[in-house]
């Protein structure tokens, strides 16, 4: 048995009708990490996802979780938990009795964690004895990652879990998912959000029309996209554009007016990452100071943007 994977599918394919939702798919998750899952609406990540839960199986390929072969049977596989298209609650139970039921759900032998430690983790110990009926989406989406981590999963699958979530429930689900890797859970989640992706993830798959168009660490991504743009804040707009546009593989793309340089300080270039690196430093050589330098759309959503349009042009 291999220890170090948790997931491994090889040409997944299922099909929905004439819907073909997953098409051989392969797709490799590394265990204690916290695995993206990312691709426009309807590109099958809810799918993959529900295959890993054991709540539909594949027409065609292999799939493996925490060593096992998932087959035909449908249950969960052992120490996998969570959710797809939003946790199942129920609305008339506080959220304290909602774990109690799941709970009371489980083998007798299982373990399982302590109902006040999860609500506490996920920041809802206050609430705890009031209605789910009355919750708000991002109240639900943090009960249901309560009632997920009650089974003391190996394998955490959620379906975008930042859902709803202000920025204070999404700090507290961060936390959460930070500190259950740490422990050596492995986590997959799709989302929508390429800054929470960014922030949580080691690794991504960006899915698109069923097909896997990138798999692998997320510094990776930049290699596969073409040029970004940068926005670079200095205490010299005007000389670190004058450098920029002397600097082999970079165009300065805004800020090059003399209005939009008394205005900002911010000019923006265009360049691969290897052209950057010259650029600094001749900046710096100038006695040039640098407040800012940052990609004005991250890697991960101009990979997600060039990969999935060039799919679906197709
Ligand atoms: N039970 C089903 N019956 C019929 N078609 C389905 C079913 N489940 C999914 N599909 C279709 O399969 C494709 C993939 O759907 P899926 O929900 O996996 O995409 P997704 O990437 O999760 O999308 P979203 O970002 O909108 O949630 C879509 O075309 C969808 O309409």
């Amino acid at each position: 048995m291999d220890t170090t994977v948790a997931i491994r599918g090889r040409g997944i394919t299922k099909v929905f009708g004439d819907v073909v939702a997953l098409d051989h798919v392969d797709v490799s998750v590394a265990r204690g990490q916290i695995h993206g899952l990312v691709g426009p609406n309807g590109a099958g990540k809810t799918t993959l996802l529900g295959l890993l839960l054991g709540l539909a199986v594949a027409d065609e390929g292999t799939l493996e979780v925490l060593g096992a072969p998932v087959g035909r049977a449908l249950p969960a596989p052992d120490g996998v938990s969570g959710f797809v298209d939003g946790p199942g609650l129920y609305p008339t139970l506080t959220a304290k009795q909602n774990l109690a039921t799941l709970a009371a759900l489980r083998p007798r032998d299982a373990v399982t964690s302590d109902i006040g430690e999860a609500l506490h983790e996920v920041g809802l110990a206050e609430v705890a004895d009031d209605k789910v009926r009355g919750f708000s989406l991002g109240m639900r989406q943090r009960l249901g990652l309560a009632a997920a981590m009650l089974t003391k999963p190996k394998l955490l699958v959620l379906d975008e879990p930042a859902n709803g979530l202000d920025p204070s429930g999404k700090k507290q689900v961060h936390g959460v998912l930070n500190r259950l890797v740490a422990a050596g859970v492995t986590v997959i989640l799709s989302s929508h959000r390429m800054d929470d992706l960014e922030a949580l993830c080691s690794e991504v798959t960006i899915l698109s029309t069923g097909r896997v168009v990138f798999s692998g660490p997320l510094n990776k991504l930049s290699d596969e996209t073409r040029e970004l743009d940068y926005r670079l804040r200095t205490t010299d707009p005007a000389a670190a554009a004058a450098i920029a546009a002397e600097t082999p593989g970079i165009s300065v793309v805004a800020g090059t007016d003399a209005a939009a340089l008394a205005d900002t300080d911010v000019i923006v270039v265009r360049a691969q990452v290897a052209a950057l690196d010259q650029l600094l430093s001749r900046v710096v050589r100038a006695d040039i100071a640098v407040r800012e330098f940052a990609p004005v759309v991250s890697p991960l959503e101009a990979a997600f943007l060039d990969l999935t349009e060039q799919e679906t042009d197709r």
